[in-house]
């Protein structure tokens, strides 16, 4: 039995997944005295020999996967995420027979197959990550073949800026570049006692002091508390330093502990998470159990552009926020389209970081970046995502399915 296919559209002829080093932020390659790898509190800190650099443990061993779908007519899509060389055979040895032949505009019968093919051994991180990496490239290929926007495929714009948010060491500069809050890594965890503890109030307090009581302070976490630590935390960040949110304090498993913190954080503080829970079904857990006041699903990660619809419409439908994780323009045109995405994060990849510069730096041709804390819809108005892959870099294509 055959379905149904709109003919008009050129179809995929070929499917390449590439690897490629440098760029990005956490998950890529960054140079010794980066902010982003500055003794930031994870999950491994428990282990001192893995407390001063995440690329000690092995964050950036995967690195880049970039996605190209070249069309019948010549028309080539891209996206780039994360996922590197595992995340490259799937899509080359596994995903790509759900992609050849097929028009990009079947793209929700393309991730149901994707998805439903691998479940047996993914559902969540590397898979769904490979799976957002074709997916995010099927909009980028529709959108040029189109000759549209992402952000009009989706609906179109429902105001004429992006305003964001900087994350980074540095808010008192963020503040001074125009943007509208700062989000700090939190660099002490639990293994680091109490000691530990203080120096986070410190840092914050001292942040709060440079940037005055106006201005959005948030902490990162990543991952890296239990309950009870981030409960004081939360307790002491509100009261002495008026701290307006708390992020991905707890492991993305423990569904239960975030329910718990929502109801121990004082009131008015924000819970926030998801940046590590992918599909409809896991944001459906953190919604229906309580866990957080603000979703943060990464498209990069979570299941792509045809996930991220299902999962803003059930946030929208439950009044709650959803804020994607920093992905450049792939996050940027969804925000767009979105009255429960307000605003939007920006990750100052910058060393310093002391200025603003692209994201996805030297992967990505044309990425926008905030100018005084702002991006105008208008500079998305380019076909697909609005960016061109940079051929000059070194490009690796270990498994090609052809
Ligand atoms: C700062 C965090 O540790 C991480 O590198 C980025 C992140 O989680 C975020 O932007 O959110
Ligand atoms: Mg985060």
């Amino acid at each position: 039995m055959t379905t149904a296919s709109f003919t008009g559209l050129s179809r995929i002829r070929y499917v390449r997944a590439f690897t490629v080093r440098g760029g990005g932020a956490d998950y890529h390659d960054q140079g010794a005295g980066h902010w982003i790898d500055d003794h930031i509190a994870t999950p491994m800190a428990r282990y001192p020999e893995y407390r001063q650099s995440r690329q000690s443990f092995g964050i950036n061993v995967l690195g880049t996967l970039v996605v190209e779908l070249e069309a019948e007519d010549g028309t080539v899509g891209f996206a780039v995420t994360t996922g590197g060389e595992p995340a490259a055979f799937i899509v080359e040895k596994h995903l790509s027979r759900f992609l050849i032949g097929r028009s990009p505009a079947d793209y929700e019968k393309i991730w149901d197959q994707m998805y439903f093919s691998t479940q047996y051994y993914g559902r969540k991180g590397l898979v769904v990550n490979a799976i957002s990496g074709v997916d995010l490239a099927i909009w980028d290929l529709l959108g040029k073949l189109r000759g549209e926007p992402v952000y009009h495929m989706l609906g179109g714009a429902v105001r004429d800026e992006l305003q964001f948010y900087a994350t980074g060491a540095r808010p008192d500069l963020a503040k001074e570049m125009g943007f509208i809050g700062g989000k700090l890594p939190l660099h002490h965890g639990p293994a680091e006692g109490l000691e530990g503890l203080e120096k986070n109030i410190e840092n914050l307090s001292d942040m709060r002091s440079k940037c005055g009581d106006d201005f959005w302070l948030m902490l990162d976490c990543w991952m890296s508390l239990d309950l009870d630590y981030a409960t004081r935390l939360a307790q002491r960040a509100w009261d002495e330093c008026g701290l307006k949110w708390i992020e991905e304090a707890l492991s993305p498993d423990d569904y239960w502990g975030y329910a718990a913190l929502k109801k121990n954080a004082p009131r008015g503080l924000l819970v926030t998470t998801g940046e590590h829970e992918a599909t409809r079904w896991g944001f459906r857990m953190l919604m229906d159990m309580d866990c957080c006041d603000i979703i943060q699903p990464d498209v990069g990660w979570c299941g792509g552009v045809t996930e991220l619809i299902k999962i803003a419409n059930y946030a929208d439908s439950r009044g709650v926020m959803m804020v994607p994780h920093g992905s450049s323009v792939y996050s940027y045109h969804f925000v767009i389209t979105r009255h429960n995405s307000p605003f939007a994060e920006f990750l100052m990849m910058h060393p310093g970081p002391t200025e603003v510069v692209p994201m996805f730096a030297p992967q990505l041709l044309g990425e926008p970046v905030p100018v005084n804390g702002r991006i105008r819809a208008s500079e998305l108005d380019k076909p697909g995502f609005g960016v061109e892959l940079n051929r000059e870099i070194a490009l690796h294509r270990p498994y090609p399915n052809d």
